[in-house]
């Protein structure tokens, strides 16, 4: 059985942003530029949201993006995107930057995501790792998990499902409106991660 959105000759397209203040943006928009019927662009400014119906915060270093949201306005632009039912994924970095807690800081975050999460949680840039998994919500078929200084889920609210976890660490989670991964899947060759969240605004879209 085709998706909902593929009836109709998939002809619906949508217009997906990647945050574009600093990190991996590039990555990003390469990825979603491969799926069918996806208009990808950078967000650079806060009205750059008007036409879109997700968007991804990339990964990067979460300190730098969190100042440069603030010298952009961009958190009451963010707010409000979440708040109009649009999806947003924050990968690495973008996770820390959705999360209500951070561990052991005070500084203001976006509060999107009902979690707590604990920064460079695996050790510094050396400590970077690659591993192979399925998540079975997301596709049969194996990915790879690149992990990068990455954050770890520490605690999740009630509304918040586990996407993936592994030796009872979680590594993925998601809302009806938010996803939010440890890893990286813009720095691999697959699409599969990027297709699943392409799925998920179709299908709310729709
Ligand atoms: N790859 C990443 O996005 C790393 C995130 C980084 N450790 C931070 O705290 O911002």
């Amino acid at each position: 059985m085709p998706k909902k959105w593929l009836i109709g000759a998939g002809k619906m397209e949508v217009t997906i942003g990647v945050l574009a203040l600093q990190g991996g943006v590039a990555e990003h928009l390469n990825h979603l530029n491969q799926i069918r019927g996806v208009k990808a662009k950078a967000i650079k400014k806060p009205t750059a949201l008007a036409d879109c119906k997700g968007l991804i915060i990339p990964g990067g270093e979460s300190t730098t993006m969190r100042k440069l949201i603030k010298e952009y306005n961009f958190s009451a632009a963010l707010k409000n995107f979440h708040q109009q039912k649009n999806i947003i994924w924050g990968s690495c970095a973008g996770l820390i930057l959705m999360a209500q807690e951070v561990e052991g800081e005070e500084k203001e975050q976006l509060e999107l995501l009902n979690i707590k999460v604990q920064r460079n949680a695996f050790g510094s840039q050396l400590n970077s790792f690659i591993e192979k998994d399925v998540i079975p919500k997301v596709s049969e078929q194996t990915q790879e998990l690149v992990y990068i200084r990455a954050p770890l889920i520490k605690e999740i609210g009630p509304d918040v499902e586990i996407l993936y976890q592994k030796d009872n660490k979680i590594l993925a989670v998601e809302t009806k409106y938010l996803i939010g991964t440890s890893f990286h899947p813009e720095l691999t060759t697959s699409t599969i991660f990027h297709q699943y969240f392409v799925d998920k605004i179709k299908n709310i879209a729709s």
